[in-house]
């Protein structure tokens, strides 16, 4: 859809006093909130269709090229971002621009957006709003179905955990993909929206692109490895965060790896609900950087019976401190792949025995 910077483009309906937003020519409703990050709040909204509009063919999911994605009844989520600076208006402007280049059926598209002038009435200064649009996805993230998970004592079964893992994989792959790969940056369980499917296992979607930003960085001098890990402090969340982004070298080749780190405490994260080296945090003395850094998982009791060990060494194979033998996404694909493979026929077998 367009992309234009124009005040006109998305403005309260002050007139039809509803609290209702358009978004260039379409209207919506906010029906509920559905979550919050941190400048950002995540509407439920509902696009109103005026008569004259749908006799014209109005309403955005005429206009999509790809509908299926839809809720199906005119909702969908709506970010609304509060910019206090050039620097966040920019941030912004580059997560719209990097949310553009991707569209693959487990990364979440952005579908329409509109940043805003808004004149403070006590300061007199200009701020802005920006108001991106998504499909919207109910069933949570992947960390609140986790959390929720945790709580009644329950754990995915093994063919879920893979096949939600192997859909993460594919919306990677398409990002480490091209001349030019872009790294996600943020791969954790918050990023993951899921939707339960009768008869099949979840449909994993990753979201926020946020920190998505070229994959490949050419470290060559102390200062160059402390700005990278000054960004990485503001944009990777911590406990998934790869080794060389705590502590990187002088010179260093930085590349998609970084994501593969994440998705490895990603993988450990679907099986037992955190990230391999939050427990540090609780530790006295703890210290998480240390823990990451040094490898150190810890496996906790899981679902009886636990795990296969085949599911440890494969989060193992992932959070290899060291970068350059870190495996790279197409070979984890490989794996994955082997893995539902063989998960399924025990899972046949099991069931035939039956
Ligand atoms: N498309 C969607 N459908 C349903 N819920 C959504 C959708 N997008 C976001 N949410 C909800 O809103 C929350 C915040 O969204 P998001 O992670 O995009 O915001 P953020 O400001 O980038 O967050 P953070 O500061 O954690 O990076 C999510 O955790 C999720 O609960």
């Amino acid at each position: 859809m367009g992309c234009s910077f124009s005040g006109l483009n998305a403005l309260y309906d002050a007139v039809n006093g509803g609290g209702d937003i358009w978004i260039n020519e379409n209207r919506f409703r906010i029906v509920r909130q559905l979550g919050e990050g941190g400048f950002a709040f995540v509407f439920l909204v509902k696009e109103i269709i005026s008569d004259s509009s749908s006799a014209s063919g109005g309403g955005l999911a005429k206009k999509l090229k790809d509908p299926s994605r839809l809720s199906g009844d005119g909702t969908y989520a709506l970010k609304k971002v509060l910019i206090q600076s050039s620097e966040q208006l920019e941030l912004v402007r580059e997560e719209i621009r990097v949310s553009s280049r991707f569209s693959h059926p487990n990364l979440l598209p952005l579908l329409d957006h509109a940043i805003i002038s808004v004149k403070s009435s006590t300061e007199g200064s200009v701020k802005h709003e920006a108001y991106l649009l998504f499909p919207v996805h109910l069933d949570g993230t992947l960390l609140d179905n986790s959390q929720a998970m945790k709580a009644k004592k329950e754990f995915f079964s093994t063919l879920d955990v893979l096949e939600i893992f192997c859909q993460l994989c594919a919306g990677l792959k398409h990002m480490h993909s091209g001349e030019s790969p872009y790294a996600h940056n943020d791969v954790k369980p918050g990023n993951v929206l899921v939707t339960h499917r009768k008869g099949k296992s979840p449909l994993a979607i990753l979201m926020d692109f946020g920190s998505a930003r070229p994959a490949r960085r050419e470290i060559r001098s102390r200062s160059e490895a402390l700005q990278l890990q000054e960004w990485a402090s503001e944009h990777c969340s911590a406990p998934f965060r790869a080794p060389e982004l705590w502590d990187c070298p002088s010179h260093a080749d930085i590349d998609e790896r970084t994501d593969i780190w994440s998705l490895g405490c990603t993988l450990y994260a679907i099986m037992y609900g955190m990230s391999p080296f939050e427990y540090a945090l609780g530790e006295s003395g703890g210290s998480l950087q240390l823990a990451i850094v040094n490898a150190q998982i810890k496996w906790p009791a899981g679902p009886n019976p636990p795990y296969p060990d085949a599911l440890h060494q494969f989060i193992k194979w992932m959070l290899q401190p060291q970068a350059a033998v870190r495996p790279r996404i197409d070979d984890i694909i490989l794996h994955v792949d082997k893995l539902i493979a063989k998960f399924s026929t025990e899972t046949n077998r099991a069931r035939d025995r039956r």
